[in-house]
């Protein structure tokens, strides 16, 4: 497709602004380091001699300083240039009607069918069919990693019921398009016409029918017998052992892949990958690898979707809105992929988990793009899929050839000859020796793929845009519990930081190829797990301090306390102005440090120590799936906000002690200062006050961890076992702390 009107500004399919206030926060930034610096320069100079007390823990605090001040540097890249993008429908349909638009293949993930319910995965599928987009040019692909026929039940059965859904969205407009979140939106509409009736009956129907599939453990005879691909599972499959299964549901070409007004179907294709326990699978960068291939051999379209299975399409029009950053003749010849941010439809409203965390998706991701490095996220993502299947960026003088975005069509095959064609593209032994994993394709190896593919693809010399658009794109499942949310960030903090430890690290596999603060600004998540060790000494250290009365902080009459008082307010103040502008609650702030302080203490620190033995070869990369349902008390208490600890994990010991120990400190801190007369009382108010406020805050963040282990008895509080722990952790580490 070449587009044959004039290139000129005002019809181009996307602006690309900067962000407001960049100058005032620079000015900020500058003074934050003058203050960062003077606090070294205190703990250079004031340094205890050799011999005398308190010298060691010292040096850690210095250590820490240094460690934290040199993050923070980091992090300036990810406001430096913060840019927004804005595509232009308008223009879009203006330049090129429907019959020139590109293909679109769309995948979708599923890992597991009791973790990730069929009913789910297929609401997400229902979302990608029912885009506002001309139907014979989609194409969506289901990626089962379960290899469950519960999955390919349920989505045999929304292939059916996308024959009414379709339609009713078209002529009613729907919105969203998961029908799940559309009756649930709007269950209370004043005039329900009989076509909304019957068609949540019809719905409601199909739902009871799969979950009673799922319910009974096996997909009853007479189901099987309807459809002659359930043959697959007749030889004991399972998730870990079975053949390649391709079966393409709807093809689109027959006369009844149709819906009931008669307009054709998206494709619609369902994928196991052979699986034997002996093979890696490399989790979903494997499934992804395996859907580029069948897709290239059913559909090929130019341009990929990439959705988790929970993440389901808030907006019908976003892939019109999101070809104009694809089809701009004159700049968007370099784009591999598009990331949205990704946001959830189960949130509540001071976001007790910190998720999502607005600030990033709104400032930082938007940051990193500003430097054409826009970080690939995993869901919610466009590629161009030459990009993504490993091919080099070339820069064309004339910047025509790669706005060739139609692939030659192929000639159609019959439907079984294609599937057998795709299952030896998917089966165990199809990628050795070849480059998949390592140059094409999505990275093997790490249990963020989706970051390391991202870096590797811009690393060929494209570039990538984030876009973050007002009426959320796509709307997933958040944990709604504190260890599936602290699970998640390890899983992420610990893939990352092996990012940075291998021949990835972007200051060295970037060098050259990307921008300098795009290479900072994937070191600022890179580094989470090694940012953990400072935040635990300065959660832990300073309140042991307290109880042996050894002071790490100016006394707060001292010129030294101002750099320190000034950088944390500062600083804070800073971050709640961002969160405000982000429309977050101030509890929403409150709730994200207190989910700063216990992802860094706990699931950040845990990761760095396995990053540390699988560095040393003694263990091998796992990939643990969200978990995308809770039970009903455990949502009832996420929708009052409740902190859900719910388990004894490690985890949720880490936070208690930490949460033991300040309680300690401050209690004991105070009885030291209170017990001295009142000269000496003020005297030692000046020196400890600092720590004795840092300690206090912490003990104050922590509040729900108290309530969580002395007061409530409920499921979610932190069982007794933690309380013994924690204690007995905390107690020790004061008796050997204090001899
Ligand atoms: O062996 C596997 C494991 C996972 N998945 C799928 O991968 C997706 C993401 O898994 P989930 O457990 O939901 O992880 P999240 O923490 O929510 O995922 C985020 O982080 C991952 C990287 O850690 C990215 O792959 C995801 O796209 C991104 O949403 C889901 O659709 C899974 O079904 C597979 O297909 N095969
Ligand atoms: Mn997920």
């Amino acid at each position: 497709m070449r587009n044959q009107h004039g290139e000129t500004t005002s019809s181009a399919l996307f602006q690309i602004k900067q962000g407001p206030y960049g100058g005032a926060y620079r000015a900020f930034a500058a003074t934050v380091m003058a203050g960062i610096s003077l606090i070294w320069a205190y703990r250079a100079a004031v340094m205890p001699p050799a011999g005398q007390s308190g010298r060691w823990p010292w040096i850690g605090m210095f250590i820490s300083e240094i460690l934290f001040g040199l993050y923070w540097i980091l992090c300036q890249s990810v406001r430096w240039r913060i840019t927004y993008n804005f595509p232009s429908k308008q223009q879009l349909s203006i330049r090129y009607n429907d019959d020139q638009l590109p293909n679109v293949d769309i995948f979708i993930c599923t890992a597991d069918p009791i973790i990730e319910p069929p009913v789910l995965v297929i609401n997400t599928v229902l979302s990608a069919m029912a885009f506002d987009y001309p139907t014979d040019k989609l194409a969506i692909y289901l990626s089962d990693d379960g290899g469950s026929d519960f999955t390919f039940y349920a989505l045999i059965e929304a292939s059916n019921f996308a024959k009414h859904w379709l339609p009713f969205c078209r002529k009613f407009m729907v919105e969203p398009r998961s029908p799940e979140a559309y009756f649930s939106l709007h269950s209370v509409l004043p005039h329900r016409s009989q076509e909304y009736i019957d068609m949540k009956k019809l719905f409601d129907k199909m739902k009871e029918r799969i979950n009673s599939v799922v319910e009974m453990g096996k997909v009853p005879k007479e189901i099987r017998d309807q459809n002659k691909g359930f043959s697959e599972w007749d030889n004991g499959v399972t998730k870990q052992n079975h053949q390649s299964i391709v079966k393409i549901i709807i093809n689109g070409q027959i006369h009844d892949d149709v819906d009931i007004d008669g307009c054709v179907l998206p494709k619609l294709v369902y994928m196991a990958r052979e699986k034997r326990p002996q093979h890696p699978h490399h989790f979903k960068a494997g499934a992804m690898n395996a859907l580029i291939r069948v897709s290239s051999e059913i559909s090929n379209a130019p341009f990929i979707l990439n959705l988790d299975c929970d993440m389901y399409s808030n907006n019908p029009d976003t892939i019109k809105e999101l070809l104009c950053f694809f089809l701009d003749g004159k700049r968007s010849h370099d784009i591999a992929f598009v990331q949205f941010p990704q946001d959830f439809d189960n949130i509540t409203k001071n976001m007790l988990y910190g998720i999502p965390d607005r600030v990033v998706n709104e400032i930082e991701l938007a940051g990193i793009s500003g430097f054409g490095t826009a970080l690939y996220c995993g869901t919610g993502c466009f590629h161009r899929r030459e990009a993504l299947s490993g091919k080099k960026y070339i820069e064309d003088l004339n910047g025509s050839v790669h706005l060739d975005v139609q692939t030659k069509k192929k000639v159609p095959k019959p439907v079984n000859e294609l599937e057998e064609a795709c299952k030896l593209l998917v089966d165990c032994n199809f990628e050795n020796g070849s480059q998949w994993g390592k140059e094409m394709g999505l990275v093997y190896g790490c249990p963020v793929e989706d970051i390391v593919t991202g870096l590797t693809v811009q690393c060929r010399g494209w570039r990538s845009i984030y876009y973050n658009p007002k009426k959320r794109a796509f709307l997933g499942v958040a944990p709604i519990s504190l260890d599936v949310a602290l699970v998640q960030y390890k899983r992420w903090s610990e893939g990352m930081f092996q990012i940075f430890l291998s021949k990835y690290c972007p200051f060295i596999y970037g060098h050259g190829k990307i921008k300098f603060g795009a290479q900072m600004g994937y070191c600022v998540y890179l580094l989470w797990a090694p940012l953990s060790i400072p935040m635990l000494y300065y959660a832990t250290v300073p309140a042991l301090c307290l109880l042996q009365g050894i002071s790490l902080f100016p006394e707060v009459t001292s010129l030294w306390a101002i750099p320190f008082a000034y950088v944390f307010v500062t600083k804070n103040c800073w971050s709640i102005v961002e969160a405000i502008t982000c429309a977050c609650t101030l509890k929403a702030w409150w709730n994200l440090q207190r989910m700063l302080l216990f992802r860094r203490t706990s699931a950040f620190f845990f990761s760095f120590i396995d990053t540390i033995i699988k560095q040393l070869g003694f263990s091998q990369t796992k990939f643990a799936v969200t978990a995308k349902v809770g039970a009903e008390d455990v949502s009832k208490r996420y929708e009052q906000e409740i902190l859900e600890f719910g388990s004894s994990n490690i985890m949720c010991t880490m936070i208690a002690t930490v949460a033991m120990l300040n309680l300690f400190g401050l209690l004991l801190g105070i009885k030291n200062v209170a017990t001295l007369d009142l000269e000496l009382f003020y005297k030692g108010l000046n020196k400890f006050i600092l720590q004795t406020v840092l300690c206090g805050l912490i003990v104050l963040i922590n509040l729900p961890t108290y309530e969580a282990l002395f007061i409530r008895r409920d499921k979610g509080c932190l069982p007794s076992s933690s309380l013994f722990k924690s204690v007995t952790l905390a107690l020790l580490a004061c008796v050997v702390y204090v001899l």
